[in-house]
């Protein structure tokens, strides 16, 4: 997620690329990586300079996150900014874990961030002053769409937005395989199904017409669109997508209140 974040506001050009340094924890070879790519400046945690950074943004996985606030604790201050964008960590868990008065902030982006094409929440902790809202803001509109919402929206939008791409991509999956199977090859399959599902969300953002608006309009009578929405509801279609999003909402739910248990397993 990190690097999909970095590709993004590399090319944004809000920023100057050696402006963004990269850590993690052991990786060299990662680092050198990175710094190939983007021109970033990338080292190791020990050799950062913690005063000369504004914002920090953590991208661990939520089972590090102890270790993680642990480790910069001591060293931020409070005109610092911490973002996350750790799944299910609430900013009340940040600031409980730094120190008083930490300016902190919950984002949710999605990997389309590589392409400046993500749908991002924001929600501020209790000590972020509005000006780094809005400058966390116009540093997230680099890697796409920014959405403020309340902390308690934030495990359904990361059932939609945050996991969302993946159920777009096995949909994809499905695309393939049933194209295949009636003789397509692959990268034509590949190539109708992404345009297809482009030109909908296109439709979507661009007309004033609801999604039930536009589907009756493909929709002829006794056609054959009226036949693939039947099957698609007989197999659970609607359901299986609501299901999906609920999964993934309470499975961010779950690591909140496991945080407090200290038995965050992801
Ligand atoms: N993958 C995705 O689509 C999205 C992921 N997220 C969140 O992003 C986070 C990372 O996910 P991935 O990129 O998929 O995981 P990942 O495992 O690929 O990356 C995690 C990185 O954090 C580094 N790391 C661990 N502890 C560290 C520390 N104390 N200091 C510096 N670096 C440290 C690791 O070395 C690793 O490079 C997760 O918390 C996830 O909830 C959020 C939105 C979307
Ligand atoms: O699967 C995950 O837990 C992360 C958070 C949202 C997308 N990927």
């Amino acid at each position: 997620m990190a690097e999909a974040m970095i590709s993004g506001i590399v090319e944004a050009e809000l920023i100057p690329a050696e402006q963004i340094i990269a850590t993690n924890k052991s990786n060299e070879e990662r680092l050198q990586q990175l710094r190939n790519k983007y021109g970033i400046r990338a080292m190791k945690r020990e050799e950062l300079d913690f005063s000369s950074v504004d914002f920090f943004i953590l991208a661990m996985k939520p089972k590090d996150i102890d270790e993680a606030l642990s480790s910069i604790k001591d060293k931020v201050t409070k005109e610092q900014v911490i973002l996350s964008v750790l799944a299910g960590i609430p900013t009340s868990y940040m600031e409980e874990n730094l120190n008083e008065d930490q300016q902190v902030i919950r984002v949710m982006p999605n990997t389309s961030s590589m392409l400046r094409e993500s749908a991002t929440a924001l929600s501020p902790g209790k000590h972020t002053s509005m000006d780094k809202v809005i400058l966390a803001k116009k540093l997230l509109a680099c890697i796409g769409e920014v959405y403020v919402i309340e902390e308690d929206k934030m495990d359904i939008f990361t059932g939609i937005a945050g996991s969302g791409p993946a159920y777009f991509y096995y949909l994809m999956e499905h695309i393939e395989k049933t194209a295949k199977e009636a003789g397509l090859d692959e990268e034509t399959a590949r190539q109708i199904g992404s345009q297809t599902i482009l030109g909908a969300a296109k439709m979507m953002m661009e007309q004033d017409d609801t999604p039930a608006d536009l589907r009756k309009k493909v929709t002829s009578p006794n056609g054959t669109t009226a036949a693939g929405l039947a099957a698609l509801e007989k197999h659970g279609g609607g359901e299986a997508i609501s299901e999906a999003i609920k999964g993934a909402a309470q499975r961010s739910e779950e690591i909140s209140a496991n945080l407090n248990k200290k038995i965050v397993t992801q």
